[in-house]
This record gives structure tokens, sequence and C-alpha cells, in this order.
């Protein structure tokens, strides 16, 4: 055996973006963060990261939405490498990405990389872990992480880190209308305390006709429901978001919604046919410069690829 066969094949893990339905904000805790009562479902736009056995660390990130991610060490996929290479020993790779999820977008499309980071290295040095262990390292990397690992629909609390299944049924049809730029997190969460000032806030709890209506796999059910507590923040910083959502409503979306702390808007459709016409519509008008249409729940981050030469 030659040492070039020792080589591990490079793996391509597939992860996709989130949508909160819900995202209640509690108050604002000792070590800056806030109690969260989430539900998460995992919508079926995707990054690629593909990991490759390397002389040295590093990072490359693709496609046209690829603009404004770090390729060092901030990137949250070299993070995630890091963490598993303090934990484990491992190799150095190099990791590629190719960016389907919008930047910056409140789509966790960062937490999704570190997510597919952690599912793709575990199976290039077969490190078997378990989903307890995947779900550990996750929550070190960021409050969304083990979302993307997990996928599907789940209810987060804590920091949003901790999760319990939620029973869905059926399939959900989004329009994502993309925003220029993006929000920072951390802002958009001060600008929500800012806006609540001294007013008490209550622990966040979920809402039960939530999850009903995510039972009877209706889309018009869930449509009253969904709500986001950082969305007064969102529009705060960008009042044009509020003209987005307006024109998603008059076009025919049953619910609309900012996606987590934004800038990117998420409008329910009834089915896919309508979700053809909402797009064109929003694109049509002059309001939105882009739109991404997709479907959830789908599977948390897997491997699609391990290439054999
Ligand atoms: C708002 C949400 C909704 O799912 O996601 P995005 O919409 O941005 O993707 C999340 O709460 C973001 O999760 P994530 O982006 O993983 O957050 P982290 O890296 O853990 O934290 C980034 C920053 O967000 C704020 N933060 C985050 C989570 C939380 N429960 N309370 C907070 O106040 C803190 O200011 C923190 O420094
Ligand atoms: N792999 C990555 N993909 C996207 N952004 C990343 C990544 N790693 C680090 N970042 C940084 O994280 C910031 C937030 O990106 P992202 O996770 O896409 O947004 P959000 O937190 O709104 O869901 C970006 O502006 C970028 O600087």
């Amino acid at each position: 055996m030659t040492s070039a066969s020792l080589v591990p094949a490079p793996v391509t893990a597939r992860v996709p973006a989130k949508v909160n339905l819900e995202l209640l904000v509690g108050p604002r805790l000792d070590d800056g963060y806030h109690a969260l009562s989430t539900v998460f479902q995992a919508v079926s736009l995707y990054d690629d990261v593909t990991v490759a056995a390397a002389e040295e660390w590093g990072v490359s990130v693709h496609g046209p939405l690829a603009h404004g991610v770090p390729e060092n060490a901030d990137n949250l996929a070299m993070r995630a490498a890091r963490l598993v290479d303090a934990r484990f020993d491992v190799e150095p790779v190099h990791i590629s990405i190719r960016k389907g999820i919008p930047v910056a977008g409140g789509m966790a499309g960062g937490s999704a990389d570190a997510a597919a980071t952690l599912v793709a290295l575990d199976h290039l040095w077969e490190l078997g872990l378990d989903r307890e262990e995947l779900e550990e390292l996750a929550s070190q990397l960021g409050s969304d992480v083990p979302f993307l690992v997990a996928g599907g629909t789940a209810v987060g609390s804590g920091r949003g880190e901790l999760l319990a299944p939620v029973l869905a049924r059926g399939t959900y049809h989004w329009v994502f209308a993309l925003a220029e730029g993006g929000l920072p997190t951390p802002a958009v969460y001060a600008e929500c305390d800012r806006l609540r000032g001294s007013t008490p806030v209550p622990d966040p709890v979920a809402n039960p006709a939530l999850m009903s209506a995510l039972r009877s796999g209706d889309p018009h059910e869930l449509a009253p429901q969904l709500a986001n507590d950082l969305q007064d923040a969102a529009l705060s910083l960008r009042p044009d978001l509020g003209e987005v959502l307006s024109a998603g409503m008059e076009y025919g979306a049953l619910g609309g919604i900012v996606s987590g702390s934004g800038p990117t808007t998420a409008f329910l459709v009834e089915d896919n046919e309508a979700g053809i016409d909402l797009a064109v519509a929003l694109t049509a008008s002059g309001v939105v410069r882009d739109v991404r249409r997709a479907s959830g729940p789908v599977h948390g981050a897997h491997v699609i690829h391990h290439r054999v030469d």
C-alpha cells in the first residue's frame, strides 16, 4: 500500500438553513444572552461543506452568496474544525464551503457550516461521535448550531441550544426575500433590549396553539401563529423591511415574518405553485432584489458525498 492511499477521500456534508416559526425572547441574562423559547424549522436552502486532508488548516468559500464570508480562523467552520482538533488531535484539513444560504440573513448560515464541518470531520477521521457528543460540541460553537445538526422541526430553549423535537405533519412551502446587506445578531438583540427599556419581560413559554397548528399540517393554521420578538428590533434597524412584509402579504402569502434576527423575510404560502406566484410577484414589484423558494422540514447536516478515487 502506498502512503497516498492512506489519505482519506474528501467528505462533503450538506446542511440546511433555518427559519424560526416562533422566536420568544425572554429577559437578558447576566452573561449577555437572552433566555429563548423558539421553534426552529430546517428549510431546503443548503450549504455544502467539503473537508479534505491537507498540509495545513485552511478554508475557502465559493458561490454567488460567498461575498463577505471570512476565509480565515473567524469562519465558523474553521472554529468547528479547531474545536474537533483540540478534542481529538486530528490531522489538518482544507474546508471548502459552497454557500446557498444567505449570509448574515437570520438563516444561521455560519452556524450551518459549523454543524456540517462537525459531521464531515466525524466521517473523514472516523471519530464515531454519537448524536449527544455532536450536539455537545455544536453547543460550544453557537446557540443555533445544535439545531443545524438535528434538523427537522424542534423547540429550542436555554440560549436556543437545548432541543426537544416537535411533532410536525406535512411539508410547508416558503418564499424568502433576500435583503441587501446583513444585520449583526448582537445588534438586533441589543436593539430589542433598547426598545423594551425597563419594561419587565416574562420568561418565554412556547405557544400551544403553534404546536397544535404544526400537528395539523395545515399552513392556514400555522400562518397566524408565526411570531418573532426580534421583528420590531429588526424593523427599527431596517425600516425598509416593513415594505417587503406588506408586499408579501398583498401578493398572497398566508403569513410573513422577519427570519430570526433578519434581514431576510420569510413568507409561508399554501403550496409550491403559490410559492412560484409569490416569488414572481415580489421580484416584479421591484421591492425585493432576490428571492428563494424552499420547503421544510428537512434533515439536518448529513454526508452526501464520500469520494472514492
Ligand atoms: C437570532 C437567532 C435565532 O435563531 O439566530 P439568527 O437569526 O441570528 O441566525 C439566534 O438566537 C442567534 O443564534 P447564534 O447566531 O447561534 O448566536 P450566538 O453565536 O450564540 O450569539 C451571538 C450573539 O447573539 C446574542 N444572543 C444569542 C442567543 C441568545 N439566546 N441570546 C442572545 O442575546 C448575543 O449577543 C450573542 O453574543
Ligand atoms: N461559514 C460562514 N458563513 C457565513 N458567515 C460566516 C461564516 N463564518 C463566519 N461568518 C460571519 O458570521 C456573520 C453572520 O453570518 P450568518 O451566520 O450567515 O448570519 P445569521 O447569524 O444572521 O444567521 C457573517 O457576517 C460573517 O462575517
